[in-house]
């Protein structure tokens, strides 16, 4: 599916109904029917409706909804907030069928706002038709008036009719003040402020209704965002072949592990070769290559030289080129620390092999103090930062990122021509041609110390199978959201990143048994 803004869902409504000839009343009329049937399917019996419309096309789709609620049985009220003569053609179609069936429509205004209250406290549905993608700047004070009116006296289940009003559609931006849904009905794709706070959390649970608009108007108005989702990348995912060896599943290098710090390449290794590798070699400072070889089985386990304080020695990266020819992907930063050197360090590692290669942890805060590090790499590259660490390579601070992570994760992969995951809930992919992907799997267990090791290996072993960083990067992504989802087995609270681990195997499973049954 795609994710799009809200010139983009403009571009492909005009295209449906100009290229195509699919009227716009018809879009209309599909987009209020399935808010309808959204809310008669939530309730065994019809019961009381208010219907909030604006003059525009949201409206409209209110109009609709009215008329379908009241057709069904509803006892239903529109309001209108806005002016009768504003309103567009197609809005005023249905405004009209709903006059001519007799159904209550009444124009808001100040004075009403005792009687618009009590409907509100009575009512079992209030359906949010006020504004939708056309939003402009902060909410007027006429619809703001009724906007907090809903907020504050609403008692029945609260169904936006596709963003809820006062939400910016591109941004998740609240100017003002915007509904509080228990329910979003959106039409034809997910919109950015579904995902994006503070909007996300005014939408309730979220619909994507079918209206109509042919699957294939995306090819001549391809929107640049997608939700992450197996069809991006399931050709990729195949169940191992009979024949296969540890030698055809790739060879991982995972760099990192500095003194106290073991756990983390521990864990991205062992989620590598959960994850499907053949073979995961972790190279530590020669000091911990014992302790970690205690720790982990069945990765290898190779020792760079030492500073002495068990860090990596300053000129160790060179080490990399004796064993360059096996290796088929490198991951660079769990447990890796700061040191002497470090920018000489991870500039060697990117001179020396032209394997794509996930920059982690302490590496991506090398790559901030040092961005002509970047000028050496000779491979793909994917950066997995989380909001702190995207702040430090764009040179800003978290509050900005968490506001603006879909603009910021972009500018800086496009600029940089590499693979940014800005993680968190619903993690961003940019890849270097200005596209987007936002992740739909995770949960809120996972935000505990250890889990991003656990990306950076499952990630790294689909890259060292030689699948595109376009693809492993987003099946990663996708596959360590569902596993930290299926490690929830009791409460979120005590999930570990160990469990998660756990559950890469049956993640996949998960989508390979799919796969067969699509
Ligand atoms: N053919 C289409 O384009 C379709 C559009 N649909 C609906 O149409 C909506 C978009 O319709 P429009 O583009 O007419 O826009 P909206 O209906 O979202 O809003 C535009 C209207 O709101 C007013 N407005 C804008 N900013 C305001 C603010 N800050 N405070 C108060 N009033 C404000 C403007 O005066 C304008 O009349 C979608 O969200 C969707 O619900 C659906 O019916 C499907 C088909
Ligand atoms: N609330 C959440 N919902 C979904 N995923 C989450 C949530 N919190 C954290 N995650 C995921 O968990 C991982 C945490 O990574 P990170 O912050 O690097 O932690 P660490 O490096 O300490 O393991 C990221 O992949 C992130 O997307
Ligand atoms: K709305």
């Amino acid at each position: 599916m795609y994710l799009v803004t809200a010139q983009e869902m403009r571009d492909l409504d005009r295209y449906t109904i100009e290229h195509i000839g699919i009227p716009g009343v018809v879009l209309m009329e599909r987009a209020g029917l399935a808010v309808a049937q959204a809310i008669t399917e939530h309730f065994a019996q019809p019961g009381q409706a208010v219907v909030l419309s604006g003059h525009g096309n949201n409206g409209g789709d209110g109009f609709v909804v009215a008329r379908h609620l009241s057709v069904a049985g509803w006892r239903t009220t529109v309001w209108l907030v806005g002016s009768a003569e504003r309103m567009t053609a197609d809005t005023q179609t249905f405004y009209e069928a709903c006059r001519h069936l007799g159904i209550d429509v009444k124009t808001f205004g100040p004075e009403q706002a005792d009687e618009l209250r009590r409907w509100l406290e009575t009512s079992d549905v209030v359906v949010d038709a006020l504004l939708g993608t056309g939003i402009r700047g902060p909410v007027r004070p006429a619809m703001e008036s009724v906007i907090r009116l809903v907020n504050d006296h609403a008692r029945g289940r609260v169904v936006a009719v596709d963003v809820p009003s006062g939400v910016e559609t591109d941004t998740g931006r609240v100017a003002s003040v915007a509904i509080k849904a228990d329910q979003t009905v959106t039409f034809a794709y997910a919109k950015w402020c579904h995902y994006l706070r503070p909007g996300a959390e005014h939408c309730g649970e979220v619909v994507v209704a079918d209206i109509g608009i042919p699957p294939s108007v995306t090819a001549s108005r391809r929107p640049a965002a997608r939700v992450n989702h197996p069809q991006w990348w399931r050709e990729y995912l195949k169940p191992r072949s009979r024949w296969a060896h540890k030698g055809t599943h790739g060879h991982l290098l995972v760099v990192g592990g500095s003194r106290g710090m073991l756990g983390a390449v521990a864990m991205a290794g062992t989620a590598a070769l959960r994850a499907g590798a053949g073979l995961v070699t972790i190279a530590v400072p020669e000091g911990q290559h014992d302790p970690l070889a205690a720790k982990v089985t069945e990765a290898l386990v190779w020792a760079w030289p030492d500073d002495g304080q068990g860090r990596f020695a300053p000129g160790s990266a060179e080490r990399i080129g004796e064993r360059l020819n096996r290796l088929t992907a490198v991951a660079v930063g769990p447990g890796l620390g700061r040191f002497t050197g470090e920018r000489e360090w991870l500039t060697e590692l990117l001179q020396q092999t032209d394997r794509p290669m996930v920059l982690d942890a302490d590496a991506l805060n090398v790559l901030a103090d040092h961005p002509d590090i970047l000028d050496h790499r000779k491979g793909d590259l994917i950066l997995t930062p989380h909001p702190g660490e995207m702040a430090r390579l764009a040179g800003t601070d978290t509050v900005r990122v968490e506001n603006e992570r879909y603009r910021v994760a972009k500018e800086w992969a496009e600029r940089h021509d590499v693979t940014v995951v800005l993680k968190g809930t619903y993690t961003i992919i940019a890849f270097p041609d200005g596209t987007q992907m936002l992740n739909p799997t995770g949960s809120p267990a996972m935000a505990k110390a250890g889990s991003g090791d656990l990306l950076t290996g499952i990630i790294g072993a689909l890259l060292a199978q030689k699948i595109p960083p376009s693809a492993a990067v987003p099946m990663g992504v996708y596959v360590h959201g569902l596993a930290g989802e299926f490690a929830v087995t009791s409460v979120e609270h005590s999930v570990i990143a160990s469990d998660i681990l756990l559950q890469v195997g049956p993640a996949i499973r998960r989508l390979l048994s799919d796969r067969v049954r699509t």
